[in-house]
């Protein structure tokens, strides 16, 4: 997806425009990739919370990042393709290694997609694997 996600100290935002290969009925958004951004942007903001609560700078070393171990997307109404997505992420839970990040995606104003990410911490094995990626 290649969002930025965006902690504000309260939740965290991230900005997304949809290209004409991301539909599914013509003039609407594909729901796979709205799911994709509940997705990335969940994980997101678990991992700007963790740095957050720690009181410490978000991308610095020891690496939080989060995985996730569910995802729940409830489509409220058709998303139209052309305008920027907003979405949004805010912590619900927050215990031992597990965060639960409820998100929703506007447009226009309107929120067309709801959801909620379980996200639990990564291991390290695989943060590096992040870190070594070409
Ligand atoms: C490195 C970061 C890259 C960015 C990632 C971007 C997002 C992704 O694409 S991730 C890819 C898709 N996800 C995966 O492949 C994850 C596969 N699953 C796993 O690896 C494991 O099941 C994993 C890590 C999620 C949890 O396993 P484990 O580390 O053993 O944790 P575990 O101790 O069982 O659970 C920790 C907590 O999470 C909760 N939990 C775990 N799975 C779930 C679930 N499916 N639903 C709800 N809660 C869950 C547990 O109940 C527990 O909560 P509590 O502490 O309150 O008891």
């Amino acid at each position: 997806m290649q969002i930025k996600s965006v902690w504000d100290g309260n939740e965290a935002i991230a900005r997304f425009t949809p290209r004409p290969y991301h539909t599914a009925v013509p003039g609407y958004v594909y729901g796979g990739l709205l799911a994709s951004l509940i997705d990335c942007h969940g994980t997101g903001t678990a991992s700007a919370a963790a740095y957050a609560v720690t009181g410490r700078e978000p991308g610095t070393a020891p690496y939080l990042r989060y995985l996730t171990a569910s995802l729940r997307v409830n489509f409220l109404k058709p998303t139209p393709l052309g305008p920027e997505l907003v979405i949004h992420g805010r912590v619900k839970e927050m215990a031992g290694r597990k965060v639960v990040v409820e998100a929703w995606i506007e447009v226009n104003g309107e929120t067309t997609v709801q959801g909620e990410v379980v996200a639990v911490q990564a291991p390290d094995h695989m943060i590096e694997a992040l870190l070594n990626r070409a």
